[in-house]
């Protein structure tokens, strides 16, 4: 279950000779100071910004498939999501389960809410149940996750509850993913390893073992 997700020589700006494999299931934390490139490099893999070098999801090479269906398999949750439209149900093509929402703090009405009312923390929840289902929507195809700061809105125990439940999930369907935080305590809970961007380069940085 699930495939491997390998960067080679990836570079984008000034963040460049990114080479770097997530096993099946693994996540992967990346930090950096603000404007180091974080964001920039999850683009590329995603491959919405031009950039050299190749990714792979297992033995699928990004520049084999059209980029739409590149990200339907690697899919971003940026640290802003982008909201199109006016009530959250006609924004979830693929409905969440009652399970998954209520792992996240909701009850089935907020599919009715308006956008416009939703808090910064529950647009970035409903961004994260969105990346799942329909990634699990096709349960068969390999896939990968990143996510650029996916509990900066949230307070502590939501950020436990999205962690704990992100941690199930990307162990169950074996989906390697880059998560981008700058916690400590969080880059231990979720992370066996942890990479830092320093001076242009990814360095690697000791985590304590996962917990
Ligand atoms: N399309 C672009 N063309 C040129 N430079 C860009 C582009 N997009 C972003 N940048 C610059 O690249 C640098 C890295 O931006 P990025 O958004 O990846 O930073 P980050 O590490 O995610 O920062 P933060 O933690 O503040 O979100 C910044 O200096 C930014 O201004």
């Amino acid at each position: 279950m699930g495939e491997a997700l390998r960067l080679e020589a990836l570079g984008i700006g000034a963040l460049v000779g990114v080479d770097l494999t997530l096993a099946p299931g693994e996540v992967l934390c990346l930090s950096g100071a603000s404007g180091s490139g974080k964001s920039r490099l999850l683009r590329a893999i995603a491959d919405l910004e031009p950039h050299e070098g190749e990714a792979w999801l297992g033995d699928t090479a990004r520049s084999s498939l059209p980029a739409h269906r590149w990200r339907a398999r690697v899919m971003l949750v940026p640290a802003e999501s982008h909201w199109w439209a006016e009530r959250v149900e006609e924004h979830l093509a693929v409905a969440p389960s009652e399970a998954d929402l209520a792992a996240l703090g909701f009850a089935d009405e907020v599919l009715g809410w308006e956008v416009a009312r939703l808090s910064s923390g529950e647009k970035q929840r409903l961004a994260l149940l969105r990346a799942v289902a329909v990634l699990d929507e096709r349960p068969d195809e390999a896939a990968a996750l990143l996510l650029d700061e996916p509990t900066a809105n949230l307070d502590e125990a939501m950020t436990r509850a999205v962690e704990a439940w992100l941690r199930e999930r990307l162990g169950e369907r074996g989906w390697p993913t880059l998560w981008v935080a700058h916690d400590p305590g969080q880059i231990a809970r979720v992370a066996k390893r942890h990479w830092h961007i320093e001076g242009h380069r990814l360095v690697e940085r000791e985590t304590r073992p996962w917990q």
